[in-house]
């Protein structure tokens, strides 16, 4: 398997504060992956690791095989577009595009041409001059007209109605099957996410909570409900996501990545429901919202996605 992102305890510090700890991941090529976590959680520091506009304080991370950013070559390797798309608000989209074509050694003028036609953006409007949805596609046109194997964005739609996002995120998919490119964006929006996105990586507290392919994550957690106590019933290696009890039953989620729990407690499984990505998603940010932060012993997160 040729891995797109390796990182090994990942650390970035801002003076006493620590934004991300000890991130491990390893992303196969060609994933889509999706990057979620509370306001803070240290997805921006983690994007910004990813395209080497800042430096690990520890740790490791190697992108496409190399130190991001570590030459012009890997630079025309990943294309990054930052939160709020940057564009130039002064320059026309055709300005746009002939800044492109000079910066970037791989530049497709072809594919930058025929995306900017299929969008309806007029060459000669001035980026200023375009709504948020059509500067966030103008963005990922730049993106993807040097042709990277990496893309990532930070909260693409995030400021888009929901028709904007849906066409934006259509036009994602199109720009990944044309380049056969890795993909990682960060999103509040879990419904954007699961409809694009085939491998997860969920912070919160500056930590990793859960990471890897979708189906893989959702076939080992379950929900379980059960009488009261079940809990202590649990055999080692299944681990406790979330606990609700009551007098009459205890709704659990649990992780089992060993697959015991089929095995060891059959009798629980006629209960256990299958578990929707975003039940599983909030039960990890309620968990950190308990957890204290990495760095700042005693302080919480918020778990409003
Ligand atoms: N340049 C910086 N200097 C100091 N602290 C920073 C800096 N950049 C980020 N942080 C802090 O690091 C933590 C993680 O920030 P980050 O921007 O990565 O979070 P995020 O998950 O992207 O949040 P949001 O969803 O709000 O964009 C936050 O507590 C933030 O205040």
């Amino acid at each position: 398997m040729t891995a797109a992102l390796c990182t090994r305890d990942l650390t970035k510090r801002y003076g006493r504060h620590t934004a991300l700890a000890d991130a491990t991941l390893t992303v196969p090529a060609g994933r889509v992956v999706g990057l979620v976590g509370p306001n803070g959680a240290g997805k921006s520091t983690l994007l910004n690791l990813v395209a080497g506009t800042i430096r690990p304080t520890s740790g490791s991370i190697e992108v496409l095989g190399a130190r991001p950013a570590a030459s012009a070559a890997q630079l025309a390797r990943v294309g990054f577009v930052a939160q709020d798309t940057p564009v130039y608000a002064g320059l026309t989209v055709a300005e746009h595009l002939r800044l492109g074509a000079r910066l970037n050694p791989g530049w497709d003028a072809d594919l930058a041409h025929q995306r900017v036609t299929q969008l309806g953006l007029d060459p000669a409007r001035r980026a200023g001059r375009l709504s948020g949805g059509q500067r966030a596609q103008l963005a990922l046109v730049l993106a993807t007209a040097k042709r990277p194997e990496m893309l990532v964005f930070d909260e693409p739609v995030a400021a888009l109605d929901p028709l904007a996002r849906r066409t934006f995120l259509q036009n994602l998919m199109e720009s990944v099957a044309e380049l056969e490119a890795t993909v990682v964006l960060s999103s509040h929006l879990l419904g954007d996410l699961e409809r694009v996105c085939d491998h997860l990586v969920v912070l919160a507290g500056s930590r990793v909570q859960v990471a890897g392919d979708v189906e893989d994550i959702l076939a080992a957690h379950y929900r379980v409900v059960g009488q009261p106590g079940t809990i202590d019933r649990l055999p080692p290696g299944v681990e406790v996501i979330q606990a609700r009890d009551n007098q009459r039953q205890s709704t659990l989620i649990v992780r089992d990545t060993s697959g015991v729990l089929p095995r060891l407690l059959p009798d629980l499984l006629p209960t256990a429901e299958p578990l929707a990505l975003e039940d599983m998603v909030l039960a990890y940010l309620g968990r950190a919202v308990t957890a204290p932060a990495a760095g700042s012993p005693g302080t919480t997160v918020e778990a409003n996605l």
